[in-house]
């Protein structure tokens, strides 16, 4: 599992607006607003508990502040517990928290306390980059690439197909691609075949798994990969709408699935 680096995580809120303008201009509308489409829900001031979670690798220095400027940013009551683990958890629920948000090294929640749902970021993450990609205005077809099939990717592939899109995929661990083309119909992509796509879905812990081939002239790839798999030089020659941050659209999506 990749974790997060508390350089990933600095100058958030400006990697937020600025992801938010290149959405609302690729999309024509903002991140909410695609969140409140996926689940047809809207947030109301809810309280948020933010339990910092001390196991495996540890706490990431900066992860819960993260978490409590997303909260806020989409007008929520955020708090983080004085304490981790069970304690914090228990400090969270007594004060009445509507959602606790809590990771591990393998998942990351959102659960409701007054509903019962429960969401995980990796999932939710690849929803909502989904989404952003298939909402492209200036889309040439139905066509759409996903790069990378892992729990990120294979939930935005999953999306997409409900969708009706033409989803192409491709991951280089056969069974992967194997298992996504029988469950879910998704269309192997091979490289050798010259099909531009003007939206791109790319959920790989790796740089450089777009190459020039893959994208056309105009394109949005909406990306919550890390590092960014989009090489330089190919985001520079074409007409390409990068949307990439490391955390906040996935857990703006995380939240509006739960309400
Ligand atoms: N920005 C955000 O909000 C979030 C970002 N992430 C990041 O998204 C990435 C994916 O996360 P997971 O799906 O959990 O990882 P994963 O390890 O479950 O899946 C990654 C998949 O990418 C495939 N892959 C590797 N190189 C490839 C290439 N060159 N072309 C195509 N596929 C390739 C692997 O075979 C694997 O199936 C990680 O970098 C993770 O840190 C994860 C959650 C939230
Ligand atoms: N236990 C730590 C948080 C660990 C988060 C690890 N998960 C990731 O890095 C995932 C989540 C989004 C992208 N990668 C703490 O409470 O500070
Ligand atoms: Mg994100």
């Amino acid at each position: 599992m990749a974790l997060l680096t508390p350089q990933d995580l600095e100058g958030l809120t400006k990697q937020l607006e600025y992801n938010n303008n290149t959405i609302k201009k690729a999309t024509g509308m903002d991140i909410a607003d695609i969140c409140k489409q996926i689940y047809s829900t809207t947030l109301d001031g809810e309280k948020v508990g933010i339990v910092p979670i001390t196991s495996g690798n540890g706490i990431i220095s900066n992860f819960s502040s993260s978490l409590l400027t997303i909260t806020e940013y989409f007008g929520l009551d955020g708090d983080i517990t004085e304490h981790p683990d069970v304690t914090g958890y228990y400090e969270a629920v007594s004060s009445d928290a509507d959602i606790i948000l809590m990771a591990d090294d393998h998942i990351f929640i959102a659960h409701n306390m007054r509903n019962g749902k429960i969401a995980t970021n990796h999932v939710c993450t690849g929803v909502v980059y989904a989404e952003i990609a298939s909402r492209y205005k200036y889309a040439d077809s139905k066509d759409i690439l996903v790069i990378g099939l892992g729990r990120v990717g294979y939930a935005g592939a999953q999306h997409l197909v409900k969708k009706d899109f033409d989803v192409y995929a491709y991951d280089p661990n056969r069974e992967t691609l194997e298992k996504a083309r029988k469950e879910l119909g998704i269309i192997p992509y091979d490289p050798e075949e010259k099909h531009k796509f003007s939206m791109v879905l790319e959920a790989t812990p790796n740089p450089n798994t777009i190459s020039e081939g893959m994208v056309a002239e105009r394109c949005l790839v909406s990306t919550p990969g890390i590092p960014c798999g989009l090489p330089e030089d190919i985001g520079k020659k074409n007409e390409i709408d990068l949307v990439m941050e490391p955390l906040m659209i996935g857990v703006a999506s995380m939240i509006y699935a739960v309400m």
